[in-house]
C-alpha cells in the first residue's frame, strides 16, 4: 500500500520541520468507510466526550484490537521508516533510548511495561468543536511521531478545522503552524519534542498541536499513534 510513497522527501521535511505532509495516502472510497465504521460501536473500545474532560469540544473513540486491517497495515509499515529518525533523534539529543526496528516489537515493549491498550482513533468534529493543543504520551513509553489521516475534505464537507502545532522553543516565542490538507492526506508529526540545532549542539524543541474550531459542517480525522496506552 505504500509503494509509491516519497519516503526520502518525508523524512528530510520531518528532520527539518518536525512534520511531512503526505498527499492522497488513503483514497476517498477507503476515507468513507472509515468515517462510516465511527458509527459501528463494536469497533471501538471506548468513546471520548472531550468537553467532559476539558479536551475541546467533540468525540472521539479508540479502536479495540484487532484493529482493522488498513490500520493495522499501515500502522506497521510507517513505524520502521521513522523509528531510524527516532533513534538519530535521541542520539543527538544525549537521550539513551532506542526504538526497535519493527513496531512489533515496540508493542511488546508497551505491553510488558503495562500499555495494554490500543491508541489509533477516530475523531469527529461538528460546528463549533475543536481541539486543544495536547500531546499523545500514554505512558512512559512513547514513539516520537505519530500520523493523522483527513477523513473529510475541507471547504467541501467543512470549513474551519485547521489542524495546528505549537512548537515551543526553549527561552523564545513559541510558533505555530496552521495545515489544513486535503480528504485522504496524512500528516507524520512529532508527538512530543524533536533536536533542533543551535550554536551550542542540539536543543529539544517542544511541539503540541490540536485543532481550530469548526466552522461549520462535520471533520472526521483519524489518528494512528504507535505505542500503546496504560
Ligand atoms: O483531529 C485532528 O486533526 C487531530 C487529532 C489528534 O489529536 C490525534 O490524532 O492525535
Ligand atoms: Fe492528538
Amino acid at each position: 500500500m505504500l509503494k509509491n510513497i516519497d519516503f526520502k522527501t518525508h523524512l528530510a521535511n520531518i528532520n527539518q520541520n518536525g512534520y511531512a505532509v503526505l498527499p492522497k495516502l488513503f483514497s476517498d472510497e477507503i476515507c468513507d468507510e472509515l468515517a462510516t465504521t465511527y458509527d459501528e460501536s463494536e469497533n471501538f473500545r471506548s468513546v471520548i466526550n472531550m468537553k467532559r474532560y476539558q479536551f475541546g469540544s467533540g468525540e472521539y473513540k479508540y479502536f479495540k484490537y484487532p484493529l482493522p486491517t488498513i490500520i493495522d497495515e499501515i500502522r506497521h509499515e510507517i513505524y520502521p521508516h521513522l523509528a531510524h529518525i527516532a533513534n538519530d533523534w535521541m542520539i543527538k539529543l544525549g537521550i539513551e533510548k532506542t526504538f526497535p526496528n519493527q513496531l512489533s516489537e515496540l508493542l511488546k515493549l508497551c505491553h510488558e511495561n503495562g500499555q495494554n491498550r490500543p491508541t489509533p482513533l477516530i475523531l469527529k468534529y461538528e460546528t463549533g468543536d475543536w481541539n486543544a493543543l495536547h500531546q499523545d504520551l500514554y505512558g512512559e513509553i512513547f514513539f516520537p511521531f505519530q500520523m493523522v489521516i483527513f477523513l473529510t475534505q475541507p471547504n467541501g464537507d467543512y470549513t474551519g478545522g485547521e489542524f495546528m502545532m505549537l512548537e515551543n522553543r526553549p527561552r523564545m516565542q513559541s510558533k505555530g503552524i496552521v495545515l489544513q490538507p486535503n480528504k485522504g492526506d496524512a500528516v507524520i508529526f512529532t508527538t512530543n519534542f524533536r533536536p533542533t540545532l543551535g550554536s551550542r549542539g542540539y536543543y529539544r524543541t517542544s511541539m503540541r498541536h490540536g485543532v481550530s474550531e469548526v466552522r461549520s459542517g462535520k471533520r472526521i480525522n483519524l489518528g494512528i499513534i504507535f505505542h500503546d496506552a496504560k
